[in-house]
């Protein structure tokens, strides 16, 4: 039978890009965009929320240097660094769109349902493809509550044109804490509703108490083990939120950061023999559903691999080399670093600290507060730590995780002499700048 394309992508985010940009000029390909050309990162994820963070944090950072030097009322302008988020935003979906037209890659804005296994609708046409990759990420889980619609999500709070004086967060993760730093350092009164004692699961708890503690001290209020049982909209406009404790809550604004669920409701995938549950698409190691000629990657997968933007395209990349018989190998995930960025960030890579404290006849932990470090000091740092876990056969390092100022840039270090197993001696023949982050590495390498 011959198809109209030789591969359909469906999702026009980090991950289907990936793929399509991959295929191009060997196969035939579509990409099918139902809303923002790019995808969630830089239109209502990462890339916005870093720019926001990017002012806060000199604010903060003008704070640390009080004593230091510099005088500084800083205060943010919400309007103002919306605009400047706004700079950069409302370029993406049409120069994401003018990309991939100049590439000479088919692509359509409208939405796709299966018909069958080979055999989308997107809008009214119907399209047929040899292989599809389905790449529709996730979208904002929303706490099935009594007044559940005066919940906003992530999406709403990075386009806020005025900041509410007074707002909540639902959840303790990744969303949560990164906005509610940004809402605090710019003038909020903020309060975080986390269910259990738990915040950021998947990082070490004394790190996360740590980064709690800071939090706490720039003003967010925290309530642990605190479920929100109902919304109820107030005659004034605002929020009334109940919770299962004695205490309710009237805020100005309330935001669901309580998990992203897998974008799926629109596919039609039984049509296509596609399964999946809860954490999203059921694929196997190399990357390929229920149904032989469909593949599905990023965000919209059920999977161990964290979802994150890099992620999203190693796996596109991946699925677009097997699709050429380049590879037959299963997936394989190089260490994957994480941080939130939640002045300061937390980080981490590799082996983690559980897996390090199961295994002692294994691994050396070495936990260092590096606050009165040359860096840390230089930054007013003072709650400065890292933690490394070394291999102790090898020596090697294989696992990190950073609380300060700029861990992102730390752990992108330590994640390529992870990922290059590279010896301690090697590292002292490397010329690096200093002062700089690069400069310290060879001091957490024993
Ligand atoms: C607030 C926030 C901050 C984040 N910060 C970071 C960060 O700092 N670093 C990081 O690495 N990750 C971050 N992430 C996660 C990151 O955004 C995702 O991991 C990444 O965007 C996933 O890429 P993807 O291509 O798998 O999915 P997406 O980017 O979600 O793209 C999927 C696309 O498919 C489209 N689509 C869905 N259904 C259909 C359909 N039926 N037909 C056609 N199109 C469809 C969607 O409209 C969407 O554009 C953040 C996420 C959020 C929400
Ligand atoms: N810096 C980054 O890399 C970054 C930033 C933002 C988002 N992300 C990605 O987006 C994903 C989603 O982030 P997220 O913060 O929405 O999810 P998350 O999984 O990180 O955290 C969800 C939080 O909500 C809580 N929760 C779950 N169900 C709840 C309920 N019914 N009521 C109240 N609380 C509930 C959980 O205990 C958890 O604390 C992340 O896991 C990550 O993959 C990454």
């Amino acid at each position: 039978m011959a198809f109209d394309y030789d591969t359909i992508v469906i999702g026009g985010g980090p991950g289907g890009l990936a793929t399509a940009y991959a295929l191009n000029n060997k196969q035939h390909v579509l990409v099918v965009e139902g809303n923002l050309w790019g995808g969630t990162c830089p239109n209502f994820g990462c890339d916005p929320k870093k720019m926001l963070y990017g002012v806060v944090e000199a604010k903060r950072q003008g704070l640390r240097y009080r004593d230091s030097g510099l005088k500084t009322t800083a205060q943010i302008d919400w309007p103002k660094l919306m605009a400047f988020k706004k700079t950069y935003t409302d370029k993406v979906p049409t120069g994401t769109a003018a990309g991939l037209e100049s590439a000479g890659i088919d692509h359509l804005s409208e939405t796709a349902h299966f018909m069958d296994a080979h055999t989308l609708l997107v809008g009214t046409k119907t399209v047929t493809g040899n292989k599809i990759v389905i790449a529709t990420g996730a979208t904002p889980t929303i706490p099935d509550i009594t007044g559940s619609e005066l919940y906003q999500t992530s999406t709403d709070f990075l386009s806020l044109p005025k900041l509410p004086n007074k707002i909540g967060f639902v959840g303790g993760g990744y969303v949560a804490i990164e906005l509610a730093n940004i809402a605090v350092e710019a003038g909020a009164e903020v309060y975080v509703f986390q269910h259990n004692d738990r915040l950021l699961r998947g990082f070490p708890e004394n790190e996360t108490q740590r980064l709690r503690h800071i939090l706490a001290e720039k003003g967010i209020h925290f309530h642990m083990n605190t479920t929100v049982t109902a919304l109820q909209q107030t005659e004034t406009g605002q929020v009334r939120v109940a919770t299962d404790g004695d205490a309710s809550f009237t805020l100005d604004a309330i935001f669901a950061a309580a998990g992203r669920r897998p974008n799926i409701d629109q596919l039609d995938l039984s049509k296509a023999g596609v399964k999946a549950e809860k954490g999203g698409i059921l694929v196997d190691e190399h990357l390929k559903t229920t149904a032989d000629n469909i593949y599905a990657i990023g965000d919209v997968i059920a999977k161990q691999a964290p979802k994150l933007t890099p992620v999203s395209g190693i796996e596109g990349r991946y699925v677009a080399s097997t699709l050429l018989a380049e590879t037959v190998e299963p997936i394989h995930y190089a260490p994957i670093p994480h941080t939130v960025f939640a002045g300061p960030e937390l980080a981490q890579v590799g082996v983690t600290l559980t897996q390090a404290e199961q295994s002692p006849e294994r691994y050396t932990v070495r936990h260092q507060a590096v606050g009165n470090w040359y860096t840390y000091h230089r930054l007013q740092d003072q709650d400065a730590q890292v933690t490394t876990i070394q291999d102790k056969q090898s020596g090697l390092l294989v696992g990190a995780v950073v609380l300060a100022i700029n861990a992102e840039e730390l752990i992108n270090d330590l994640t390529q002499l992870i990922t290059a197993k590279t010896p301690a001696d090697e590292i002292k023949n490397w010329v690096p700048i200093y002062p700089s982050v690069a400069s310290d590495l060879g001091y957490f390498y024993y």
